[in-house]
């Protein structure tokens, strides 16, 4: 743990009747009930609360005759009922203040200062340090989507949002969606950047998708870098990405905060914190489909996504049914995967370690990568050609999947790879080559057991930077897209196939799930971009390391 840092300030001071040392130094806030004389009290405990600097939202002094009722370190109590104590003598410090399951939320605390000066002399000092923390938002661009989840994205953000940017000082610019693509289009064009320092989604990981697709290409754009070809470095974007949760799917910020919960998401965005991403870009043909940032998944998951998407109506039931029915259809499919092993970095998909706030694995990967970046630049060669060998697989596949995070969610909290870094450069490619429908079960069920998912025999992993994907029989994808559309029967035949497998001719090829939206093509080349984008998180902390932040008094 840090030390310490120089005091700042010491005074007593009152909270409610009992007094307290208050002291503010550059990093902690703390306020330690004085014990005046521990003879009568000797089974007293001393009561000692810390705050980090860097995570107190807001001070100001409370105003005269403030008849309105607050919260206090706990307790409910009306300003008035202060003892007739001025009220220009109190100021009132709202912070962070953390619950069970990662979540946050916002306390305060009224100190009563025993002169006026005094007072002014503790709000000024404290909004100083807050002034000095560069890396809070002043100025925040939000787009809400008014018809994720259950709707509920314009009163989410109202309610519970709106009113926190508001007690943290921070200006917004909000854009209520009209249609499908409105951000991404908005961010791609028209919006201002150089006027925000981050950029907010209301909504779940279809908003999230749109603000991060509009935002790395508009950056690629404004620095002529060409998005286009598979080869090119992108540029990362000075701005962060803040997702308030208000979908029927918000895996992304489950991953990046551990919680899905707009208030502590809100919080997140209001102390700066920022969590660098990786993103994987999609290409075809030298055409750039998507960006991905958490599954890519062919077969199985592919097959799901299809499935499920014709029964929208059903809502979050769908993916429960779709799942046993392609379980039980159990399609696999020819193909032939390359891919480019990470070499030189720290971690595997089977270690024991998951990637967590501040993760080593991450800032060490991260680190190497860019240097390596670096050195290719002045070499004037891309990884691709430098960074090692390519490995080919052929093989009959129930599914590919490149998992470029854990894929933690509430229905999975272990997620598709565990060890999987949200930030390291690279993406875990998982192979489920053909077996027993009682064999993909007991794979399928240990993404849920403590046993290890990937100790099956016909279960491959690869940690790896770049990887691609041919079809057995998709030579060329455009080839069979117009053999498709020319003989309309033999599609509508495929269609049937697909849909009542009982009729014994099994799909030739399946589709990818790139992070819940499926691909036009199935011929894919994927290179993943280190630290690509940044996000206002700061990934799952340890519950250890929040215990000793908020007592470290108790050290
Ligand atoms: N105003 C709008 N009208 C219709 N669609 C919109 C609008 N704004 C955004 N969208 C689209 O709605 C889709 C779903 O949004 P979002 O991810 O916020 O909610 P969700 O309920 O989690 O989504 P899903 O239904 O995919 O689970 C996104 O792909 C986004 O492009």
């Amino acid at each position: 743990m840090e030390r310490p840092s120089r005091q700042l300030l010491l005074s007593e001071l009152r909270v409610r009747s009992t007094a307290y040392d208050v002291s503010l130094s550059r990093s902690l806030l703390t306020w330690k009930r004085r014990v005046s004389s521990p003879v009568y009290h000797p089974f007293r405990p001393s009561v000692c609360h810390s705050v980090s600097v860097s995570e107190i939202i807001s001070v100001r002094e409370e105003e005269e005759e403030n008849s309105s009722r607050r919260r206090d370190d706990g307790n409910w109590k009306k300003i008035k009922e202060r003892e007739g104590k001025d009220c220009r003598q109190a100021f009132t410090v709202s912070y962070v203040e953390r619950c069970r399951r990662h979540r946050w939320r916002c306390a305060e605390v009224t100190f009563i200062c025993p002169e006026e000066a005094l007072c002014q002399h503790w709000v000024s000092s404290i909004r100083e340090q807050l002034a000095a923390n560069t890396s809070r938002p002043k100025n925040l661009l939000v787009y809400i989507n008014p018809y994720g989840g259950k709707r509920q994205g314009k009163h989410i953000y109202e309610q519970k949002v709106a009113p926190l940017f508001a007690l943290a000082g921070v200006s917004t610019h909000v854009i209520v969606t009209g249609y499908a693509n409105h951000a991404r289009d908005h961010l791609k064009t028209e919006a201002e950047l150089k006027k925000f320092d981050g950029v907010v989604c209301v909504g779940g990981d279809g908003m999230f998708s749109e603000v991060m697709h509009g935002l790395i290409w508009r950056t690629q754009i404004d620095s002529s870098v060409d998005p286009n070809c598979p080869d090119e470095a992108l540029l990362q974007s000075s701005l962060r990405i803040g997702i308030i949760p208000a979908g029927s799917t918000d895996c992304i910020c489950f991953a990046t905060v551990g919680t899905n919960d707009p208030v502590t998401s809100a919080l997140h965005i209001i102390v700066g914190d920022s969590q660098p991403m990786d993103v994987c870009s999609v290409h075809h043909n030298n055409t750039f489909l998507r960006y991905s940032v958490s599954l890519l998944g062919y077969g199985f998951y592919g097959d799901v996504l299809t499935d499920s998407e014709r029964k929208r109506w059903m809502g979050p039931a769908r993916y429960d049914l779709s799942g046993v029915k392609m379980f039980l259809t159990h399609h696999y499919y020819e193909g032939t995967v390359s891919y480019l092993p990470a070499k030189g970095i720290v971690g595997t998909p089977r270690d024991a370690a998951r990637c967590r706030s501040g993760c080593l694995v991450c800032q060490h990967n991260g680190q190497l990568l860019s240097e390596k970046a670096e050195m290719y630049e002045m070499d004037d060669a891309s990884d691709s050609q430098s960074d090692g060998e390519w490995r080919t697989i052929r093989g009959k596949f129930l599914a590919i999947n490149a998992a470029s995070m854990s894929c933690a969610c509430p229905r999975s909290p272990k997620g598709l790879s565990p060890a999987a870094h949200l930030a390291d450069g690279t993406t875990d490619l998982i192979l489920v080559q053909k077996c027993s429908r009682f064999d993909f079960l007991r794979h399928l069920l240990r993404h849920t057991s403590k046993d290890d998912q990937f100790d099956l025999t016909f279960v491959e992993v690869h940690r790896v930077r770049r990887f691609r994907f041919t079809p057995r029989h998709c030579q060329s994808d455009s080839d069979l897209e117009l053999d498709l559309r020319e003989i309309g029967k033999r599609q509508i035949f495929s269609q049937i196939c697909r849909d009542h497998p009982a009729c014994g001719c099994a799909p030739a090829y399946s589709s990818w799930n790139c992070d819940g939206e499926i691909l036009t093509h199935t011929a894919i080349d994927v290179r993943v971009h280190c630290q690509l984008i940044k996000l206002f998180a700061r990934g799952i902390e340890e519950p250890t390391v929040f215990e000793d932040l908020t007592n470290p008094c108790a050290i």
